[in-house]
């Protein structure tokens, strides 16, 4: 019997035409020792409508190159490109225009204390010259956008953290804008919040088409919202693609020591029972088996788990489900000698299988 399989979407963002294309991106800044090198050759292009994250450790980059596409960094050498502008080229009046249309979010808010919620949320439209009555009408549907109507009178101060990203992304909507730049929008937050926000991101980037960058140093961040991922270590592009192929099957150092935290390591109670090998005892093997969202995209049949045998017990870890491909890792303890690790590989099709160690039967 061919068990039911979920079906699955492939990411439409994917096929998208490039909204923002990054062509030999280099960037320096002088430092007291010389220079330092904070971008060394980086091209990619970002998909419209797509949510983009660019991950690192402190000091990859990240902001450098957010930062290169509305100028407020301009590379040494390289070009950036925002809808088939060279943004690099533009005038005063061509860069003015093109942050119109590029909204800007970040860690500390950067509210006016001294303003209310809707004052902070109008001002760019003040500026621009747009008139009272126009201003108060975006302001209230914007305020309503990020749940935030009854707050409109407001002053930051006596606003949560979540409530003043919520005014953060309010601000950076008023002049319509096609892309978002968020710059570690939620790692002033606590989880739950840092949840909130980022599904608004993912609600307004549904409702309004917007094209979305963010950088964090958190990859829960990026399996939470993200369609694609690059991560930049020490200035350099490591790896790039698609959210659930680049946590499926990880290939750079940088990637793999960022997922860490997320992955389900070997119990310390567990590592400290486990042996080499059983020396002619009695025993269970304990099984390492890693599912990268690619052979099983809707899942792990209990029937394929069942090959394991009624001797098997699930000990540790669990299935994520990214866009779409469910993956993850399962630690299982058989009984030792049962299992072959090939048979194994081939009823399971997991991606990867590792005998971790073995139990002998007197001390499990
Ligand atoms: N204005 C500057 N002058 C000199 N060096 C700079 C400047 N801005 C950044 N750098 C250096 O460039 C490199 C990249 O910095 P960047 O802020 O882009 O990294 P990041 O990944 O955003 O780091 P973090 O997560 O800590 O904010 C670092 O070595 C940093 O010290």
């Amino acid at each position: 019997m061919i068990p039911y399989e979920l079906p699955f979407a492939e990411n439409a963002a994917a096929a998208a035409p490039a909204h923002i294309v990054f062509e030999g991106l280099r960037k320096q800044y002088p430092g007291l020792q010389g220079p330092v090198t904070a971008l060394h050759d980086v091209s990619f292009s970002v998909a419209r409508g797509a949510i983009f994250g660019i991950i690192g450790r402190s000091g990859a980059g990240k902001s450098t190159l957010l930062r290169s596409i509305n100028m407020l960094e301009r590379p040494s050498a390289g070009r950036v490109s925002v809808d088939g502008v060279e943004v690099g080229a533009l005038d005063e009046d061509g860069l003015v225009s093109l942050r119109r249309g590029i909204g800007m979010i970040f860690q500390h808010f950067n509210l006016l204390s001294a303003k209310t919620v809707a004052d902070n949320v109008g001002l760019p439209l003040r500026v621009a010259g747009v008139k009272p009555a126009a201003i108060r009408s975006r302001v209230a549907a914007l305020l309503d956008l990020v749940g935030l109507s009854d707050k409109a009178g407001e002053y930051p101060a006596r606003l949560s953290g979540g409530q003043k990203q919520r005014v953060g992304i309010a601000r950076a909507l008023v002049h319509e804008p096609k892309i978002l730049l968020c710059d570690e929008a939620t790692s002033a937050l606590d989880p739950e919040t840092t949840q909130s926000i980022l599904d608004l991101l993912r609600d307004i980037n549904g409702k309004l088409g917007l094209t979305v960058v963010l950088i964090t140093h958190d990859m829960a961040v990026i399996r939470e919202i993200c369609d694609q991922v690059l991560v930049l270590d020490r200035g350099h592009m490591v790896e790039q693609g698609e959210v659930w192929q680049v946590f499926g099957n990880p290939q750079a150092e940088a990637t793999k020591a960022l997922l860490r935290p997320l992955q389900h390591g070997t119990p310390a109670d567990l590592a400290a029972l486990l042996v080499p090998d059983l020396q002619g005892r009695e025993g269970h093997a304990v099984l390492s088996l890693r599912f990268s969202g690619r052979a099983r995209p809707a899942g792990v049949s209990l029937a394929a788990l069942a090959v394991l045998g009624p001797g098997a017990t699930l000990l540790h870890g669990g299935l994520d489900r990214i866009r779409g491909h469910a993956q993850g890792s399962l630690l299982v303890s058989v009984p030792a000698g049962v299992l072959q690790e090939e048979a194994a590989r081939a009823a399971l099709v997991a991606d990867h299988i590792k005998v971790l160690g073995y139990v002998p039967a007197v001390a499990r």
